[in-house]
């Protein structure tokens, strides 16, 4: 049988990076050089691969809108010729990658697995050879046709996902949408949890640079903190509401959210809550944001919700367009 074969682009994080004087750091040649080297890379299980290692290898905290069309750019151009993709990016925005991949790969029937580590791939206890190996298998043996994160045992359906943890090894949860494949010794789904399927063809979306906003909610917040964000050139703003989407219902707050609206300016609501979606019709302190022109994002992550709103906003849409794909699900980020 002919072997599967997997591309890996390698984006940087911490993966690939080796100790210097200021800390933790990139080095080029680093990690192609320790994966190709590794015997556990060539296990007759194990599928062929092929990696690229980008020219400006980052600590994902330097990641922008250029680098997720880069990537997108990058799976395009090798779409026919491989099985698979696995991109090695750093954790900390990882869950953003994973979201914009996701809305920009429209029609996806290859799986695009990123996964990165805690712990460099060289040093003693790296969770880094665990991650890659096993994101190379998954890509290989069970093939879903989206874009999925593979960390600490676990592929979640890349848009689903935020970073919990900042030093532990478990440091992805997906809290509103079981993953798709748990791997134990056994490698199986969640029951109930249906992969995409596209019928292809794929097409890439670009993506540009926007002025979003991110405000999150708190007891006695002054409504001209809200309103300053407001006043800048901003096109949307997510609210980071209370419980099931409430804020405080005062006059001038909703005000400025009714002005935003006729400005054409997306207020987007989602629960500061880790887990659970946004009910306006809930309680009267959510229901006045509804009326005031605010939209729901129903259950989905701050990384969903930003990725998305640039994407959008990239697109050639009308503001009444955007509004409505905002409640829709475009790749199941969310359910309503
Ligand atoms: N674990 C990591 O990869 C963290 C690193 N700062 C990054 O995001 O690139």
């Amino acid at each position: 049988m002919t072997k599967k074969r997997i591309y890996i682009a390698y984006t940087g994080g911490t993966i690939g990076m080796q100790k210097t004087d200021q800390g933790y750091a990139p080095t080029a040649g680093f990690l192609t050089q320790r994966v190709k080297a590794n015997p556990e890379f060539q296990r007759p299980e194990m599928p062929e691969f092929a990696i690229t290692e980008y020219s400006d290898l980052m600590d994902s905290a330097n990641m922008t809108p250029q680098d997720w069309q880069t990537i997108a750019d990058d799976i395009r151009d090798h779409y026919d010729d491989f099985d698979g993709f696995v991109i090695l990016h750093g954790t900390d925005t990882m869950a953003f990658t994973a979201s914009a991949l996701s809305f920009m790969l429209e029609g996806l029937t290859k799986p695009v697995v990123v996964t990165g580590s805690q712990i460099p791939f060289a040093e003693l206890r790296s969770d880094g050879q665990h991650n890659l190996l096993n994101a190379l298998y998954l890509a290989a043996s069970h093939p879903v046709g989206e874009v999925c994160l593979f960390f600490n045992n676990k592929l979640f359906r890349g848009n689903r996902t935020t970073k919990v943890h900042a030093d532990g090894f478990d440091a992805f949860a997906s809290p509103n949408l079981p993953p798709l494949l748990e791997a134990g010794i056994h490698i199986k789904p969640s029951p109930g949890v249906q992969a995409l399927s596209a019928s292809g063809p794929l097409k890439v979306h670009p993506i540009t640079p926007q002025p979003i906003g991110v405000v999150t909610l708190y007891p006695g917040i002054d409504s001209t903190v809200i309103g300053n964000i407001l006043k800048q050139p901003v096109k949307a703003l997510i609210l980071l509401s209370f419980g099931v989407g409430n804020a405080p219902q005062r006059p001038e707050l909703l005000q400025l959210f009714q002005d935003a609206r006729n400005r054409e300016v997306i207020v987007v609501n989602l629960t500061q809550c880790l887990q659970g979606k946004v009910n306006m019709a809930g309680y009267a302190t959510g229901n006045a944001l509804s009326r005031a022109g605010v939209i729901s994002g129903f259950d989905m992550t701050t990384e969903a919700a930003l990725a998305k709103l640039h994407f959008l906003l990239s697109q050639p849409l009308s503001f009444q367009q955007r509004l409505e794909a905002m409640e829709q699900s475009l790749r199941g980020e969310l359910s309503n």
